[in-house]
């Protein structure tokens, strides 16, 4: 992968008509070929942001570079290389896959391109359907349908906005399996989502707005490196009043009511040694202090991610 940007949105800001500022000041790169998960609670922004660099809403103030083309200057240019998958079916019943597929790209103004549209609709288990209409499809093939769609003119960028909303869960992993096919063939992808299962699947990098802010921009595996922390549990045999001194070299609190000793440490550090866990048990062991079990956890994506939601200024 490369890390030139595909996309450069600058310092962007959008006050709705009413007032409401959605986006502020908004800088962020999009690299290309990544998958780039656009992470952030309802009402957050994301939907905004990503009309704004399609060009389907205008901004108050900033610019969008989509490979190096103004997304308002050069409207054409910018927007032919970017596929949108909306977050609303909003199909006709009765035309046929193929057609509306076809349609899509001819509305770019893309010549006919059969061979396209067979690769595409191939890619993404339709080829079978293609004379379906679009009713007689099952909602995930409808998705799909959406995907391809957004395809059909030959993009290099995707955007998909929350693509597996209220869909289950074999649905979204198979979801999943299309995205990272598609990243593989070369196509960056931006996507919103609440989820953050999916985040955690599927991004190189993340970002989380919040309030219209574009609050952290992080590599998937420096966010939870950096962020998940590890847990040891240990149930006591019996309960503690207070940590004895001798332990105070460990980072260690009660818990339960004094039953329970919990340990925290570095996720990175996975190895024994450095986790300082066989230290912490000879401790235990020298200070006659038992325990009936113990078990482990790591903070997840989840978890950081609400941390950071919930911690306004
Ligand atoms: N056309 C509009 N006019 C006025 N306010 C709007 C308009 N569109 C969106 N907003 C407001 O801007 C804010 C951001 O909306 P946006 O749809 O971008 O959020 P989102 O992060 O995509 O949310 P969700 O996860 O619910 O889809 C919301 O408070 C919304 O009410």
């Amino acid at each position: 992968m490369h890390h030139d940007p595909v996309i450069s949105v600058e310092r962007l800001s959008k006050t709705y008509a009413g007032g409401f500022q959605a986006l502020k000041e908004v800088s962020l790169e999009i690299r290309r070929g990544e998958i780039f998960a656009l992470l952030g609670p309802n009402g957050a922004g994301k939907t905004t942001l990503i009309r704004v660099i399609c060009g389907l809403v205008n901004a108050t103030s900033g610019r969008v570079l989509v490979d190096g083309h103004d997304n308002v200057r050069e409207f054409r240019a910018a927007r032919e290389r970017i596929g949108l998958v909306p977050q609303e079916l909003t199909n006709d019943a009765f035309i046929r896959v193929w057609d509306t597929v076809a349609f899509s790209r001819g509305l770019f103004g893309k010549p006919k391109d059969p061979d396209h549209l067979e690769k595409v609709l191939r890619s993404l288990s339709l080829w079978e359907k293609r004379h379906n209409r679009m009713i007689t499809l099952s909602g995930g093939m409808k998705r799909r349908v959406l995907i391809a769609k957004a395809l059909a003119h030959e993009p290099e960028i995707l955007f998909l906005d929350e693509p597996t909303a209220g869909v289950d869960v074999e649905l979204r992993r198979d979801m999943w399996e299309v995205v990272r096919q598609l990243r593989d063939s070369g196509v960056t992808i931006i996507l919103t989502t609440h989820y953050i299962e999916e985040a955690e699947e599927m991004a190189d990098r993340i970002g989380v707005i919040r309030g219209g802010e574009l609050v952290l921009v992080e590599e998937k595996r420096t966010l939870m490196r950096q962020l998940g922390s590890k847990e040891l549990t240990l149930h006591l045999r019996e309960p503690l009043e207070a940590i004895p001194a001798a332990l105070d070299r460990h980072a260690l609190a009660l818990a339960e009511e004094g039953h329970a000793l919990v340990y925290s440490y570095d996720a990175s550090e996975d190895d024994e040694e450095s986790s300082g866990i066989a230290e912490l048990l000879a401790d235990l062991e020298a200070e006659g202090i038992g325990f009936k079990d113990l078990n482990t956890r790591q903070s997840s994506l989840e978890e950081i991610f609400v941390s950071l939601v919930k911690e306004r200024p």
